[in-house]
């Protein structure tokens, strides 16, 4: 079933007053258009991008909306909202019934993924689906300079979009309100609700960031929002990255190396003087590491000659030969995508995206970051993922990319933490991975914060702090800052450390 997401950019801003359509407006430096059209370009559950543009300024719309893959149509609207929405709905001729369609207005150029999820979700189940927030003004019928009706507040909603529909359900609306001389509702779910009155319209919630700029202090307001750097939900609906924090994610699987495995818990038994041992990046470390407590697993990724991605920290092999000038086939190492394959569905994933000198001049379509999109898009499905990278370039690129995938920046030994906190927040990521020695424990530095404050702030920023390679002998002053996962090498020692703590208690947010 395929979603196709429709832009309404077909007005002419009247109440705006300005000298072209409002949609062309720059905010941030760039049109309100652009901002409509990326949101759902980027947005994972949706596979084509419809724009419906002011009769005269086609061209421009065209300009503007090159650089989206996913728009596969540009047309005129009409006179009106509901002229625009026909002219979309004639484009999408002999289409299924199934499909599912959203309509936005090109005036909301701040419609956070999570409001497009919801109403993602919310299509499953229904054939007409609404935003809406609640009103914070008192609202009355007013006919005449007299109050008519007051209904309670509590049972009205502001209507936002996107507005979601079965494709057929749409359609039919439509072709009976074409079919009527009365005025056209000044939305889609409008008309369905008028001449479809027995499919219910259900209602999520959208956001205030989601304003429709019609009036000139909405362009004063759009350019402070502008400004925000983006921060997306973690996850679809919202959730956090890590649950119970902190979450303690196994290193490379059971850690880097040829790790021991713990000795098999055997009453009495003494301990094994020849343990079997598991490399780093392997299925057999992984499940080993699940075994031992691990509720996340972090992996190495980097390419190959042959543009294949497989689980590997650094650019070369063990023999000094580059990954880059070596075809998977001749690495032995993991593919990742047998890696996911082989691991239990479910099984949250921090995947470590090792970007390589070449990135900077191979073709587009070739760097690490192109290859690995598309499997990491359908992997989202399958288990929760975080994706975490030295390169902030890539995880720029990811973010366009992957908007329901959380993203991590990570520094390396001994960074400055002010530098790193205050970067993956300009960046609009989602957490930052430090390394325990930029941590002040065994390194002391004036400089630094204590580390409880420095996560506070990271919070406050709306990141989660991720320290990688504590000692299972400083864990709990981690647990007691605030961390919110552990990247680790001894997983049955941090957990067990854990475990002795009892329930640490995260500071509150
Ligand atoms: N004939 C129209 C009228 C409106 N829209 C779109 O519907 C959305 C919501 O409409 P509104 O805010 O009313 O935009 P305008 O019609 O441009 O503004 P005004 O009513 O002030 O003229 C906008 O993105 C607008 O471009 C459209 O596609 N075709
Ligand atoms: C669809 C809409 O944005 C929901 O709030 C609104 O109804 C559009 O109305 P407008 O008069 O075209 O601004």
């Amino acid at each position: 079933m395929r979603t196709v997401a429709v832009i309404l950019a077909g007005g002419t801003g009247q109440r705006m007053g300005a000298s072209r359509p409002k949609q062309l407006i720059e905010v941030g430096g760039r049109p309100i258009l652009a901002y409509a059209i990326e949101a759902f370009n980027g947005h994972l559950g949706v596979d084509e991008v419809l724009v419906v543009m002011a009769a005269g300024h086609v061209r421009t719309a065209a300009t503007i909306a090159a650089p989206f893959h996913k728009v596969t149509g540009l047309m005129e609207g009409g006179d009106t909202r509901t002229a625009s929405t026909v002219a979309a709905l004639t484009a999408l001729t002999g289409r299924s019934d199934d499909t599912r369609v959203l309509f936005h207005d090109a005036a909301r150029p701040f419609v956070d993924p999570g409001v497009i999820d919801r109403v993602l979700e919310a299509l499953v189940a229904y054939e007409a689906v609404a935003v809406g927030v609640p009103s914070a003004d008192t609202i009355v019928a007013v006919e005449d300079g007299l109050v008519l009706s007051m209904p309670p507040r509590e049972s009205l909603a502001r209507f936002q979009t996107p507005q979601g529909f079965r494709l057929g359900t749409i359609r039919k609306a439509y072709e009976l309100a074409l079919a009527d001389p009365l005025p056209a509702a000044t939305d889609d779910c409008g008309i369905v609700h008028r001449y479809l009155p027995d499919v219910p319209i259900r209602v999520v919630t959208g956001s205030e960031r989601n304003l429709k700029v019609t009036h000139p202090l909405d362009v004063v307001i759009a350019e402070h929002l502008a400004a925000e750097p983006e921060r997306r939900p973690r996850l679809p609906g919202g959730q956090m990255i890590f649950e119970n924090a902190p979450a303690v994610i196994g290193h490379r699987g059971s850690g880097s190396g040829d790790v021991p495995l713990p000795p098999l818990p055997v009453a009495g038994a003494a301990g094994n003087p020849d343990p079997e041992t598991v490399a780093e990046n392997t299925i057999p470390s992984m499940l080993a590491a699940l075994d031992a407590g691990a509720s996340w697993i972090e992996i190495d990724v980097t390419r190959t000659a042959d543009d294949e991605l497989v689980l590997r920290h650094d650019p070369t092999l063990p023999g000094g030969a580059f990954l880059i000038d070596t075809a998977a086939a001749d690495s032995g190492l993991p593919r990742l995508a047998e890696v996911f394959d082989a691991l239990p569905a479910g099984v949250p994933v921090d995947v470590d995206v090792k970007t390589i000198l070449e990135d900077a001049v191979d073709a587009p379509s070739r760097r690490t970051g192109a290859l690995l999109a598309p499997v990491l898009r359908r992997e989202a499905e399958r288990r929760p993922l975080l994706v975490t990278s030295f390169d902030p370039s890539l995880l720029l690129y990811l973010r366009d990319e992957l908007p329901g995938v959380p993203l991590g920046l990570l520094t390396w030994l001994r960074f400055p933490l002010w530098h790193g906190v205050a970067a993956a927040a300009g960046l609009g990521l989602q957490a930052i991975g430090v390394h325990t020695e930029s941590c002040g424990f065994g390194h002391p530095d004036t400089r630094l914060r204590p580390l409880e404050h420095i996560v506070d702030v990271a919070h406050k920023a709306d990141l989660e702090f991720i320290a990688w390679c504590p000692p299972p002998q400083d864990v709990h002053a981690y647990a007691a800052a605030g961390v919110d996962a552990l990247v680790v090498n001894d997983v049955p020692g941090v957990v067990g450390a854990l475990e002795a703590l009892g329930a640490v208690e995260s500071p509150s947010r």
